[in-house]
């Protein structure tokens, strides 16, 4: 069976093509500026040479059919027909209370994921776009939804209630949702596979750190908090976005700078963060160059970024009385020799103790980075969103 997985944004589109026999990738690839001027396809097949194409793709529908044709093209295709493609999976940020796991795409389904978009205004529309998209091209093909906030619907309620009016919740469901929970849920069952250990019985601090960051207390397999809330605007500094900050402060800045909610919104989500502060990028890399330039302001964007990381760890510790191990994933948890070392040398009240030489390897594979004798492992395995979406769609087409 072969499953297309597609994550898409609102001005991008990721995809990857599954072969479930052994699970292999059969090619992955991305659109980028999807509705701007000359956007960009890149397509990678796994045995065959790249692909890059530049043309005017004005919305998802037209991008899907761009990468429906480069998966089945001459040259740099991966299969004959697009009738070898037997589901599709799509990643949904935002599931609400409505979707505890992943969901076969029904006339429903939609329904309840076009309610949702109140509460996630710039996640889900983008992913409506990709589901939409890819029934108008593979209109007999089923479809299946796995959503960002299903793993974290373990939450107990003194972990998800905002301190606000009852009625806010009752009304308009606020509340903690949290994000990443598919990476949160892969990484926490690999790492309890790479210690064997029974999942049961750890409790995992997980940092998926990259452009979107959270970091989630998972105790015996189930998520017990996360730092995103409502929406993935709270709790870690990220690229672009703030992250915790006193809710006092929007009112004070809508009413001086005069801005609209749709304003506030965008600086908030794209305006801030690591961007913000740094005044140059919201790479880490970039960051990170600067720092080592002597740039203050790239100094103090990464002093922000992992004093928060910290400080999120030391709350999850206390959270669930403990923990066994902390694991870093995605884009700058698995890579930033750096940001992992800032975070993890002043935990050593919790009798964290890390390998500065196992830190800096490099590698895709799963790994230890603390010693021999300290109390918590810590561990760096690399996420797999894509594969964890086209396992739960394999499970509910067959
Ligand atoms: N070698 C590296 N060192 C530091 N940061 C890195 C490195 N490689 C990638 N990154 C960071 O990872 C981020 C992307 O992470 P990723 O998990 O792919 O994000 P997303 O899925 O949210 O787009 C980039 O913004 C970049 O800053
Ligand atoms: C929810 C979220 O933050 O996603 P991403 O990391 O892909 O931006
Ligand atoms: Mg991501």
């Amino acid at each position: 069976m072969k499953i297309l997985v597609i994550n898409a944004g609102s001005s991008s589109l990721k995809y990857q093509l599954y072969n479930m026999t052994d699970e292999s990738v059969l090619a992955k690839g991305l659109v980028e500026r999807i509705g701007m001027d000359s956007s960009i396809l890149t397509h990678k097949p796994t045995n065959k040479s790249e692909m890059t194409e530049v043309s005017e793709i004005l919305e998802h529908t037209t991008a899907i059919r761009k990468v429906l044709h480069a998966l089945t093209d001459k040259e740099h295709g991966v299969i004959d027909s697009i009738d070898e493609i037997d589901a599709v999976g799509h990643r949904v940020v935002h599931g609400g209370e409505s979707f505890k796991e992943s969901a076969v795409v029904t006339e429903e389904a939609k329904k309840e994921i076009r309610r949702l978009f109140d509460l996630a205004p710039l996640h889900n529309p983008p992913s409506m776009m990709g589901i939409k998209a890819a029934e108008v091209n593979m209109p007999s093909i089923p479809q299946v939804v796995v959503f960002d906030t299903a793993f974290h619907q373990t939450m107990p309620e003194k972990a998800y209630m905002y301190a606000i009016p009852r009625v806010l919740y009752s009304k308009y469901k606020v509340r903690r949702y949290g994000a990443h929970g598919t990476s949160h849920d892969y990484v926490s069952k690999e790492a309890a596979k790479f210690l064997d250990r029974p999942l049961e019985d750890l409790k995992i601090i997980t940092c998926h750190i990259g452009n979107g960051a959270s970091i989630t207390a998972v105790q015996g397999g189930v998520s017990v908090d996360t730092s995103m809330g409502m929406t993935p605007l709270e709790g870690l500094m990220m690229g672009t976005r703030s992250g915790d900050l006193d809710p006092a402060i929007v009112p004070f800045v809508m009413n001086k700078e005069e801005l609209t909610v749709n304003e506030v919104n965008s600086m908030l989500n794209k305006h801030s963060g690591l961007l913000a502060i740094s005044g140059v990028s919201s790479d880490m890399r970039e960051i990170t160059e600067g720092m080592e330039k002597g740039d203050a302001n790239s100094k103090l964007a990464f002093d922000m970024y992992t004093y928060r990381v910290r400080k999120y760890i030391g709350s999850y510790a206390a959270a669930m009385n403990g923990v066994d191990a902390i694991v870093f994933t995605a884009g700058v948890g698995e890579n930033s020799t750096v940001l992992r070392e800032q975070v993890l040398k002043e935990l050593t009240f919790l009798g964290v103790e890390i390998d500065e030489a196992l830190n800096a390897i490099r590698s895709g594979e799963p790994r230890r980075i603390s010693t021999e004798q300290s109390k918590v492992e810590v561990l760096v395995i690399p996420t797999n969103e894509e594969l964890v979406i086209a396992r739960d769609t394999f499970r509910l087409v067959q």
